[in-house]
């Protein structure tokens, strides 16, 4: 598959504290990829590094092509907007430079697409949260966008209006979009989400859908370094670690049971030793939230 683009080795901290650890993962294009976590593992951050607003202390991001327009709809959006959608949205393009002739086919186009003609000359301060929501992403959108980025879109929506989101994301996804969000709702990662991003213990862990064909294992080995175990940091997840009195060091990890036969490969090359293999089932672990 074709990424949009990968990060590569980002690290991030914030007054001394790490938030993400040299964590390597690429972004498909064309996917809906959601990414979830603790509250405060870092989620935000992520997407702020991905839409550029702010930048990795190491690593870096790197487009596939050139130009990526990216548009970012942040977790808290102004609500008590007095203009109307068609007002609203023209000022927004006009900041961003854009001209008139291209602004306004694209807002009517915009407005077909999210189901807002017929309030097209409603104040938006009037509206539900749920097309207030909407309009925030159609004002991320007024350029043609390779990639939107949405901070927690369905936060404080109802079922309804959350399911008629999903819908849209659908569509806009046909439509060739690429489209990242965070996400505590899981209910949404069974319909619309193609892949999900876990951010666990400062590491992301990249998982394809249909989660319920993700198996997962625990395996414990000894190796004489754990720093041999970075070049793998994007296939495991490290449970805990203790050094042995011989100086050695025992490892308890999980990672996809497909990746088994490839992992135990690079691990024996690394000279580990093996102690033990177990499947395990804690799919909980992708829908964990406060
Ligand atoms: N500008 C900042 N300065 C200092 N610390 C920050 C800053 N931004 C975020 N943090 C801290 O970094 C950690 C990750 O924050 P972030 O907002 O990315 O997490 P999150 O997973 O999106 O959380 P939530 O689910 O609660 O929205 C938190 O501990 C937060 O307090």
């Amino acid at each position: 598959m074709n990424s949009l683009f990968n990060a590569q080795n980002i690290t991030k901290q914030y007054r001394g504290i790490k938030i993400l650890d040299n964590v390597s993962f690429p972004i498909d294009h064309n996917q809906i990829i959601a990414i979830v976590g603790k509250n405060g593992s870092g989620k935000s951050t992520l997407l702020k590094m991905i839409a550029g607003l702010i930048t990795p202390d190491h690593g870096s991001i790197i487009p596939s092509k050139q130009n990526l327009k990216i548009g970012y709809v942040p977790e808290v959006s102004p609500s008590h907007i007095l203009f109307t959608p068609q007002e609203y949205l023209y000022q927004m393009g006009r900041i961003r430079g854009m001209a008139k002739q291209e602004l306004l086919p694209r807002i009517n186009y915009l407005l077909e697409l999210f189901s807002l003609v017929d309030v097209q000359n409603t104040r938006i301060i009037n509206f539900s949260k749920g097309m207030k929501q909407k309009i925030m992403i159609m004002q991320a959108m007024l350029d043609e966008t390779d990639l939107l980025i949405l901070d927690e879109p369905l936060s404080g929506l109802d079922l309804t209006t959350q399911n008629e989101l999903e819908q849209t994301l659908h569509s806009l996804k046909q439509q060739g979009m690429t489209i990242i969000l965070s996400c505590h709702e899981t209910k949404l990662l069974d319909h619309v989400v193609d892949t999900i991003l876990m951010i666990h213990n400062k590491k992301v862990m990249r998982t394809d859908l249909p989660l319920k064909d993700v198996t997962y294992n625990q395996l414990i080995f000894d190796i004489s370094n754990p720093t041999y175990l970075e070049d793998l940091s994007h296939l495991i997840e490290i449970n805990h670690q203790t050094q042995l009195a011989t100086g050695f060091y025992e490892v308890n990890i999980r990672y996809q049971a497909q990746h088994t036969d490839d992992l135990l490969q690079q691990l024996l090359l690394k000279k580990a030793s093996i102690k033990q293999l177990m499947p395990i089932n804690d799919k909980e672990i992708f829908i964990a939230n406060d």
